[in-house]
């Protein structure tokens, strides 16, 4: 435990992590240590109510409408992709109780003693459980306002044994999700001109891999100085999250930081690089950063949900030609970019371009 007259030093503990939960719970900070102090060019000021705003997709018009309202749905869900990659989804029929359920055993994970978490520190990029503090604590510069814990929930599940729920609700959780991205991946499909289940087949989702990540942003004293998660893009095909119902996701759009105003109850969706990759850049993988207030602690929870670890991914070739449609990407295997993505600094869409073909 830490006496507020020696605060913890993430990141600088003998033992490895320690959790900003901690730090800020402390009682003890005034001001931002200056070991998290992240400054943000003023011109990156985010707006709140931007020209257009943020699309959203109601699901059920996608699974169960009429022709007509399927194909309304799919040229919206194009149109979210090709636009903002991110859109909101509403009637997603995910029960609230079960959403509830989900965001309460998160809660209680970061609730738990500084020794109890360590049990699940992780050691590797690639362990199925792994919880700790800012991104990675071995190349991170500036440390972030954020804890997290990652699980990787499929094709094989695994979760925490504490605390007793977690792992009962985090199992139903990720299995309903991972139907959702499937319907949407469908749509997605068909908005670029391919069958159904062509991304389906393509990137193998029975195995597709998945991964809960929970993140933590405790309340900040000075939240201008801080950051919860920098700029950048996900690396799987469709990240869905939800959040305690404290707003702080951030979208870049056409060149300006857009703040999500999140409707009640729906997911909030973005395109990550796979589908970047897949559409041969027709859709990109959208920019996004998670900023922190000094009021209270914002609880987000994030399902990436990629292919299969195996999968190679490039573009379709369907989507590509030998004239002005030449592949922009060369294939890598999913595994390869997670491994590339998680052990190196969170850095915009740096990733991404190492398997661009203009810089190869
Ligand atoms: O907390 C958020 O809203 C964003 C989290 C995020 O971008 C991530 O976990 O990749
Ligand atoms: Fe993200």
């Amino acid at each position: 435990m830490a006496a507020a007259t020696s605060p913890p030093r993430p990141g600088h503990s003998p033992d490895g992590a320690t959790f900003i939960k901690a730090l800020a719970e402390s009682g003890s900070l005034t001001s931002v240590p200056s070991n998290y102090i992240f400054t943000n060019d003023p011109l990156d000021q985010a707006v709140s109510d931007p020209e257009e705003s943020i699309p959203i997709i109601d699901l059920s018009s996608l699974t169960s409408g009429s022709p007509d309202q399927r194909s309304k749905a799919i040229c919206d869900l194009g149109k979210a992709c090709q636009e903002w990659g991110f859109f909101m989804v509403i009637n997603h029929g995910v029960s609230e109780s079960l959403i509830e359920m989900m965001m309460d055993s998160c809660r209680q994970f970061f609730d738990l003693t500084e020794e109890e978490k360590k049990e699940f520190q992780g050691k590797h990029v690639l362990d199925p459980i792994r919880c700790g503090t800012s991104f990675n604590l071995s190349v991170d510069k500036v440390l972030f306002w954020r804890d997290y814990l990652k699980v990787f929930v499929h094709p094989e599940f695994h979760s925490p044994n504490k605390p007793p729920n977690f792992s009962d609700n985090s199992m139903e959780y990720c299995k309903i999700i991972h139907q959702v991205a499937r319907e949407l991946l469908k749509g997605i499909s068909e908005s670029l001109g391919l069958e159904a289940l062509y991304i389906d087949k393509a990137m193998n989702l029975d195995l597709g891999f998945q991964i809960l990540i929970a993140n933590l942003y405790p309340a900040c004293p000075v939240p201008e100085l801080a950051m919860g998660i920098p700029p950048h893009s996900d690396h799987g095909l469709l990240t869905i999250l939800i959040q305690n119902g404290v707003d702080g996701l951030q979208l870049l759009h056409k060149g300006k930081w857009v703040n999500v105003k999140a409707v009640p109850n729906s997911f909030l969706v973005n395109t990550a690089d796979h589908i970047e990759i897949l559409s041969n850049g027709k859709y990109k993988s959208v920019m996004h950063r998670a900023v922190v207030n000094s009021e209270v602690a914002r609880i987000s929870l994030a399902v990436a949900n990629g292919p299969s670890l195996d999968t190679v991914v490039r573009p379709a070739e369907e989507l590509v030609d030998d004239g002005d449609n030449q592949p922009a990407y060369v294939g890598m295997k999913y595994r390869e970019y997670l491994q590339l993505q998680q052990s190196n600094q969170l850095d915009g869409k740096s990733c991404l371009d190492r398997v661009m073909v203009s810089c190869n």
